[in-house]
């Protein structure tokens, strides 16, 4: 039996439909990424199932239980949002035990609580600060901490790392997911980051104008995307129309085809191409490639700087039949 069952579920604002007929199965313990541009509906859909907007249609069950037109607070689900909205006249600690003293919890109890919490978190010794004595990072920790402490039986996270810089946001989604894996918490999270969503997820919902395009894990949805937005979306496809196939390929394609850059490889033989530009992306160089009038990215990997091709060389490329998708 599913965890979490979305049936069927509509949105709209006036006439604005937000999403329709998203239809989803979640398993207990599962860490699922909604994926998708700006726009597609995302967070309103975290928003419905956290009881925060109503749906149109549809139906919310969590653990057996019909939640759609619950309350919040009768939903039992913690959430934590792209800004940390804590509260700054209270201490880290207090700021923990917000959901405990609302339910009239023991102080005792309390008080082990937050302490059991802010060691998950690694913030025990932060207990007497204030917010504003807190980096980015940790008050994200602190919210994470706080929603957590009332034990929900659902975690949403809203972009919970899009505030913070690259090297805090990485170290902070692997605490998230080990943190998720020990207290084996079903989870939501929403980003519009593919590599945050194929690093962190079990599974990806990706998202387009309001519907769900893709449910599949992270393996598969880099690997066989079903369509063109996908494949635009999730890693960085070369996407080719059928005329622009069909000149690459020589052969005559009728749909789009869609190559990884990874896949494609400088040979000895193979289609002639001049390197246009390169940038280098750390363990990668990214080159731009002019194939029979075909513009092409191809990765590399960045072996030493005596291999680097300057803008200029002409190459061969070999492209393997199995790695050109098509798509429509
Ligand atoms: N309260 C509202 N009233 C009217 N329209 C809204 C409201 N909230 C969201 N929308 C619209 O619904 C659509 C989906 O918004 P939503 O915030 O769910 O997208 P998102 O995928 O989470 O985007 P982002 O990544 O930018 O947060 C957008 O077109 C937005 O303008």
């Amino acid at each position: 039996m599913s965890y979490l069952l979305l049936q069927d579920l509509d949105k709209r604002y006036g006439a604005t439909p937000v999403f329709s007929q998203i239809e989803c199965r979640i398993a207990q313990g599962e860490f699922i990424t909604l994926l998708g541009p700006s726009g597609c509906g995302k967070s309103t859909l975290l928003r419905c199932i956290a009881g925060l907007a109503e749906v149109d249609r549809g139906r919310i069950m969590l653990d057996g239980e019909n939640i759609t037109h619950l309350p919040p607070q009768q939903r039992h689900i913690g959430m934590v949002f792209q800004h940390y909205a804590l509260f700054p006249n209270m201490t880290v600690a207090q700021n923990v035990a917000f959901g405990l003293r609302m339910q009239q919890t023991p102080e005792h109890e309390t008080t082990r609580r937050v302490g059991e919490m802010l060691e998950l978190v690694e913030l025990q010794s932060y207990a007497d600060r204030y917010p504003r004595q807190l980096s980015g990072g940790q008050c994200q920790r602190v919210a994470l901490a706080r929603s957590l402490v009332t034990r929900p039986r659902l975690l949403l996270l809203d972009e919970p790392l899009s505030a913070l810089d690259a090297r805090i946001r990485r170290h902070l989604r692997e605490q998230i997911r080990r943190i998720q894996h020990e207290l084996q918490l079903t989870t939501i999270f929403v980003t519009h980051d593919q590599e945050e969503a194929l690093a962190l997820s079990d599974r990806i919902l990706l998202m387009d104008k309001g519907s769900i395009v893709q449910n599949a894990d992270a393996e598969t949805l880099y690997t066989a995307p079903v369509n063109t937005f996908a494949a635009g979306f999730i890693g960085h496809y070369n996407l080719l129309d059928p005329d622009a196939a069909s000149r690459l390929l020589g052969e005559i394609r009728t749909r789009a085809a869609a190559i990884r850059p990874e896949t494609i490889r400088f040979a000895d033989t193979g289609i002639e191409g001049m390197v246009r530009q390169r940038s280098l992306l750390g363990n990668v160089v990214r080159y731009q490639v002019e194939a029979r009038g075909v513009t092409l990215q191809v990765d590399a990997l960045n072996r030493s700087s005596a291999d680097l091709l300057p803008a200029g060389s002409s190459v061969l490329l070999q492209i393997d039949p199995a790695a050109v998708l098509e798509l429509d």
